[in-house]
């Protein structure tokens, strides 16, 4: 039987989620391989390469993963790690919500699964029109443009490439801010309602916001509606930027220093949430629901409670699947159901006749 791959006619839509990435286990050399990729990307880190790469590979590559090997063993889980874990379990509940003509795949922007090995399954599954969602909800040049990068990098090596929408973010789309004040209001009534609403965000250079990156403003904004669905008054909640690495500044007020901050200042129990991360991580799981717990106690604090990431919360699926419905809106699928097997392979000889292969 003769095939020709790319001469399938019949034309779905297909979804291409991305996160961040994360090792495939919690070990030195494991979190050696993502760090190398990750710190590599110039979208990361913009310092010129000949004084960046002696520092990554004489400093950070030898030292850094054996400081976060203790913090990645402290989350795994039995499905591996977190990120990825509930990279899946969103994945398929997408998959049930969208249906089954509808493909959904999901890929990480370092380790794996690759964007590259994503991209085969869906287009092997006939996707010639692609939604690709970063679940990165504020956009940054550090996260969403890399994940561009990588996307259009692995299309390079591809002939017949799909139809395209991507998403740029979602920080003030209404069902995203719906769930993330269902999601604050539900750990309220199940654990009592802490004296303080911290909104913490991933920080990012300063550098990177001085030079045009909108992010600072796009978290702002998601912090504003947050409070507004919330109905907070001024005071009664805050923003804060986690995470930052190295002694260069970033966007402040750093989370640490706010943490400490409401703790001296009489506050007991503070809740802290991270819109964000579409996923829990290292970075709310270790950082903030261990490390800042234990921060906020030795200043005089009593209880940090952390509110969970939206995860694979059903009014976290329902936002996203509605971001993509929007997105394909007047994408028509074309099936091949007239056509039989016998039909597509007399078709496809007569290609090859026609061209004389
Ligand atoms: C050094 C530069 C970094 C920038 C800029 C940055 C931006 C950024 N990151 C996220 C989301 C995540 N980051 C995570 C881990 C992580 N981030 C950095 C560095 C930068 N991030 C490092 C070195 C690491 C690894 C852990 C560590 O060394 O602390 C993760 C978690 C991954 C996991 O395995 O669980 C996420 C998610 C965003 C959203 C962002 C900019 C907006
Ligand atoms: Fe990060
Ligand atoms: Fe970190």
């Amino acid at each position: 039987m003769i095939t020709i791959a790319e001469h399938r006619q019949d034309t779905r839509s297909g979804v291409l989620l991305v996160n961040l990435g994360t090792p495939d286990r919690p070990t030195v050399p494991a979190i050696r391989r993502y760090l190398r990729e990750f710190l590599s990307d110039p979208r990361v880190i913009e310092t010129p390469r000949a004084m960046w790469l002696p520092i990554l590979y004489g400093f950070i590559l030898p030292l850094r993963p054996r400081k976060l090997v203790h913090a990645y063993a402290s989350i795994w889980t039995s499905e591996g790690s977190p990120l990825l874990a509930i990279g899946r379990a969103q994945q398929a509940a997408l998959q049930r919500r969208l249906g089954e003509d509808t493909p959904v795949a999901l890929a990480m922007r370092y380790g794996r699964p690759s964007i590259g090995d994503a991209l085969d399954t869906l287009l092997a599954q006939g996707v010639r029109h692609l939604v690709v969602l970063p679940l990165y909800p504020q956009y940054s040049a550090t996260t969403t443009a890399s994940v561009y990068d990588a996307l259009f990098t692995a299309l390079k090596h591809r002939r017949w490439i799909p139809e395209l929408r991507t998403l740029s973010g979602y920080h003030d789309d209404a069902g995203y801010i719906d769930a993330l004040a269902a999601s604050v209001q539900r750990h309220w009534d199940r654990h009592g309602r802490g004296e303080h609403l911290l909104m913490s965000f991933h920080s990012i250079p300063l550098r990177y916001f001085q030079a045009g990156d909108p992010y600072y403003c796009f978290c702002q904004k998601t912090a504003r509606l947050l409070a507004n669905a919330l109905h907070l008054a001024d005071g009664q909640w805050s923003v804060g930027f986690q995470s930052r690495v190295g002694r260069a500044r970033w966007l402040s007020p750093y989370t640490d220093a706010r943490i400490t901050e409401l703790a001296r200042h009489g506050v007991r129990t503070l809740d802290v949430i991270c819109p964000g991360f579409a996923a829990d991580c290292l970075e709310t799981l270790e950082e903030v629901a261990q490390r800042y717990a234990r921060d906020f106690r030795a200043a005089g604090g009593e209880t940090l409670r952390y509110i969970p990431a939206l995860n694979a919360d059903p009014a976290h699926i329902e936002a996203l699947a509605s971001l993509i419905e929007r997105a394909r809106a007047g994408w028509t699928p074309v099936t091949q159901d007239q056509e039989t097997v016998h039909e597509r392979e007399r078709r496809a000889q007569s290609c090859l006749r026609i061209l004389g292969i």
